[in-house]
Parts: C-alpha cells; sequence; structure tokens
C-alpha cells in the first residue's frame, strides 16, 4: 500500500502538541526527531551495534510526523495540520518554524529503514555475526560466519555481555560438548556454540517472542542442526547432565540461577555467566562460592562482567 508522510518541522516545546494533532487527523502512531533527544542517545539494551555518529539526527528544534494511506484526503488533512498548528501559539505554544511537508513513501520502506544501521560485524577472533540481508564475504578460511535477523528479541552479537559470552565459548569449548543456554534471546549464544563444535545444545527463553526469533535465526544457518529451542523459566525442570552452561541474564536472575545450573553440570563442568554490571559482580561470586563453583576467571568489557566458575569434579 502506498502512504504518505506529512512531517512538521517545529520547536521542542510544541512536540506533544503537533503529535496530537497528527495522531487526530487519523496517524497511526508519529516518528518524533528531536534534537533534545540526539544529545541523550546513548547505544543501549538494544542498540548494540548502533554507531551513534551514522545516525541522521537534526541539530535543532524538533519534526514530528504523521502517515497516512493513499485512501485518505491527503490535500485536505495537509490545510488542516497547518491551521491547528498556527492556532497552537495562541494556547502559549511556539510552533516555528512550523513548516508542513508532505512526501510519498513505500509501506516497506519504514519497516526496514532501522536495518541499513546493522552491519557484519568480527565479534570474536573467528566469528562475524552477519545481518541476515547482507551479503557477505569471508575474508580468510578460520572465519565463521553466524547469520543473524536481530528482529525483536535481544542479542546482536555486538553488545559487550553478548560478546563476552561468545569470548568464553571460543576459549573454552573443545568440541563436542553438551551446552544449555539460558535466556537465548535471538539464539546467538547456540548457534555460534554449535559453529565452534558443541555437539548437543539446549536454548531457554521465558519470551516466546525469544524463542520465536531464535528458530527464525536456526533456519538461517542451515549448518545448524543440533540446537533445540522452548520456552522455559531458566532451568526449571530441566534434568539434563551438561559439559557447559551459558546465561547471559542480569545478574539478579543469575543469582536463583547458580542451584539449578549446579545441578544441570556435570562434575568439572563450567558455568558461564555474563550480564553481570560491575556493581553485582561481588554478588554473583558469592553466590557461586555457596555452591562450590571455583571462579576461573571473570572477564570484562566497559561496565560489564562475566565470570567463568567450574563445578568440582567429584574427587575435589
Ligand atoms: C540479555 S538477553 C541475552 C540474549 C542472548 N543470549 C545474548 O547473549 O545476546 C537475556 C534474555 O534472557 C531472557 N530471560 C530473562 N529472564 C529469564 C528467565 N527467567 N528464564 C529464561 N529466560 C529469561 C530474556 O527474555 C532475554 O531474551
Amino acid at each position: 500500500m502506498k502512504w504518505t508522510e506529512i512531517s512538521v518541522q517545529t520547536s521542542n516545546e510544541a512536540v506533544d502538541a503537533i503529535s496530537h494533532i497528527l495522531e487526530a487527523k487519523g496517524s497511526k502512531g508519529v516518528k518524533i526527531e528531536d534534537a533534545a533527544d540526539y544529545k541523550k542517545l546513548r547505544a543501549g539494551k538494544y542498540g548494540e551495534i548502533l554507531d551513534l555518529a551514522e545516525i541522521p539526527h537534526i541539530e535543532s528544534g524538533a519534526i514530528v510526523t504523521g502517515y497516512y494511506p493513499e485512501t485518505e484526503n491527503i490535500e485536505e488533512i495537509v490545510t488542516q495540520i497547518k491551521a491547528q498548528t498556527a492556532q497552537l501559539s495562541e494556547f502559549g505554544l511556539n510552533p516555528a518554524p512550523a513548516t508542513v511537508i508532505q512526501k510519498p513513501l513505500e509501506e516497506t520502506e519504514w519497516q526496514t529503514a532501522w536495518k541499513k544501521y546493522y552491519h557484519p560485524v568480527r565479534v570474536t577472533r573467528y566469528l562475524t555475526v552477519v545481518p541476515e540481508w547482507e551479503d557477505y564475504q569471508k575474508t580468510d578460511t578460520a572465519e565463521k560466519i553466524l547469520k543473524l535477523d536481530p528482529g525483536m528479541a535481544f542479542g546482536t552479537g555486538t553488545h559487550p555481555t553478548t560478546k563476552l559470552c561468545l569470548q568464553a565459548l571460543e576459549m573454552y569449548l573443545r568440541g563436542g560438548e553438551a551446552l544449555l543456554d539460558v535466556g537465548t534471546g535471538s539464539g546467538v549464544l547456540s548457534i555460534a556454540a554449535s559453529k565452534m563444535g558443541a555437539r548437543d545444545i539446549q536454548a531457554f527463553d521465558l519470551d516466546q517472542v525469544a524463542v520465536d526469533s531464535a528458530m527464525e535465526n536456526l533456519k538461517l544457518n542451515s549448518d545448524v542442526q543440533n540446537v533445540k529451542i522452548k520456552a522455559n523459566n531458566l532451568l526449571t525442570g530441566i534434568t539434563t547432565q551438561a559439559d557447559m552452561i551459558v546465561a547471559n541474564i542480569l545478574a539478579e536472575i543469575i543469582v536463583p540461577l547458580v542451584p539449578q545450573a549446579k545441578a544441570c553440570l556435570k562434575p568439572g563442568g563450567l558455568f558461564i555467566t555474563s550480564g553481570i554490571i560491575k556493581d553485582k559482580l561481588a554478588e554473583v561470586e558469592t553466590e557461586l562460592e555457596k555452591y562450590h563453583f571455583e571462579v576461573i576467571e571473570v572477564l570484562q568489557m566497559k561496565d560489564w562482567r562475566a565470570i567463568v566458575a567450574k563445578k568440582p569434579s567429584e574427587k575435589e
């Protein structure tokens, strides 16, 4: 379907009022570009491969944009938006410059616009995460390619918490392991573990959106045939004896996972936990020690920490 985009260039103070005008004229939502918001922007939870410098932004004021299907009488809507925007000064709001611009838009363009900020990223020595829509050629024979559509789930591979897990997996997997991935998100760690040689992988997530996303990503990596994904709360009800468990979840959630991880690991098995902000490291280490895990190493990137801990072998 064809759509028309109607944008109002305005001041920061008139953003809410103009959003309301655009929605009242039939836009199902509005896009707000506000110079003040950009100044506050940080790469965050879902913005892992965003390079802030690459994001187009306005230097001052704001632009509010609404979207209208071709079935609407656009000229009439534009006239009403101009009139109502001009009236805002009567309510003590300065809408200047109050310029109204209309332009045609293809539906697919705005559904996929965010994709241009995601690019292939070499996340470990051997692993490159490649967005599904990118055509990428290996740069050397040792490089492993992980195809991913980040979609709605966490896990583009480039967030420090994910990178730490990927680095630990690359360092500690020897091949042939049974592995559990708790909080799989996009499935990135399970798929990577399979490519690094793990034999039998079970992935869990509480969120069905993540489970669906992980299944889709599995299909993008047709060489990976040994990952099973299901919805589950941590390791509740899981009786598998694994060689390795990886969990990139927040510290608060890792704490209750520790006894479950101990029960699901073979003697001498490794528990890799990430998602730990540096202030919470001691809390997680204390819990691991309480269950007689030996902390082998703590990896760090920016403010994030990951722990590699070993369940004692029977002789210890
Ligand atoms: C930070 S993301 C990690 C995603 C991916 N494993 C990665 O490393 O990029 C944490 C994931 O844990 C999931 N999660 C949170 N609480 C959970 C729980 N109690 N049981 C299972 N999964 C959980 C969230 O839905 C989310 O997908």
